[in-house]
């Protein structure tokens, strides 16, 4: 799967440009409250094999990504390291593991400054979303090495969304304020990826609480453009989401004859 000789090399550089070199930072260090009781999340066994090893391997799939830093529960550093050193992992690659913070932008910040000088591009990927193919981690550096300074993967919404008035007392109904043009939404995904002076500039300047660091880089007024997401590269956040990312490799590893 990894070390696919039939596979070219990607993504391929413009001609007569050098390739700036890529790391990826996995935010790892998360609870999992949705999911359930249990071991952090990242941890957790999804086809046998923890779900933060497959989001390894996702990035590291990618024959661009020659570093990868995982941001660990705290508790967790000696365990992740000894998970990347039992599992077969791309030997082109570098990993570095560091501890985690107390919200998901503090651990990617964390993984941020424990990135050496020399990689330009920065992929920022959640441990949860496990099963990204390589094309889309592929398309979202390509488009940063085009120039944007931020690039998103991003799917349309199926559902129609409401906006709603917060309930005046809990457990009172919630009132629908508004219904947005579902036509101009889009349900954004990782990995983002990044020309690294501006992800950290927004990590260095930005202090509210955020849920992805592609609205940090529009805090700042820089560009954030999309790529197409992809529909395996779903969040595992509730217990559903497991049955479901089970599914999808199952389905795989059918069509890979394993
Ligand atoms: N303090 C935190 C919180 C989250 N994350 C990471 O950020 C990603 C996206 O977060 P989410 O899916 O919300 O994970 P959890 O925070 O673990 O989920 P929950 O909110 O259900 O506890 C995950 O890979 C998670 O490990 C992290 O590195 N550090
Ligand atoms: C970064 C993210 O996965 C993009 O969809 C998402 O915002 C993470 O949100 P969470 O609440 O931390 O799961």
């Amino acid at each position: 799967m990894s070390d696919d000789p039939l596979r070219p090399p990607s993504p391929t550089p413009a001609p007569g440009r050098p390739a700036a070199r890529t790391a990826a930072v996995i935010p790892a260090a998360g609870r999992g409250v949705r999911l359930g009781p249990g071991a952090p999340k990242a941890l957790r066994s999804l086809g046998g094999t923890p779900m933060l090893i497959h989001a390894v391997r996702a990035m590291a799939d990618s024959r661009a990504v020659s570093l990868v830093v995982v941001v660990a529960p705290p508790e967790g550093t000696a365990e992740v390291k000894s998970l990347l050193d039992a599992h077969a992992l791309p030997e082109r690659t570098d990993f570095l593991v560091v501890p985690g913070g107390d919200s998901r932008q503090a651990s990617v910040r964390l993984g941020l400054d424990a990135l050496p000088p020399g990689y330009d591009i920065v992929l920022v990927h959640d441990a949860a979303r496990p099963l990204v193919p390589v094309d889309t981690v592929d398309a979202v550096i390509e488009a940063v090495r085009d120039g944007a300074p931020a690039v998103v993967p991003a799917l349309p919404l199926a559902d129609t969304v409401k906006q709603v008035r917060p309930a005046a007392a809990p457990g009172d109904p919630e009132p629908v304020v508004a219904t947005p043009d579902r036509s101009l939404l889009r349900a954004v995904q990782t990995p983002q990826g990044f020309d690294r002076a501006t992800l950290e500039l927004a990590h260095a300047t930005v202090e509210d609480d955020v849920t992805d660091d592609a609205s940090m880089v529009e805090q700042l007024g820089r560009t954030v453009v999309t790529v197409p997401g992809h529909e395996e590269a779903f969040k595992v956040t509730r217990p559903l989401d497991l049955v479901l990312a089970e599914a999808v490799l199952a389905r795989r590893r059918l069509n890979d004859g394993f």
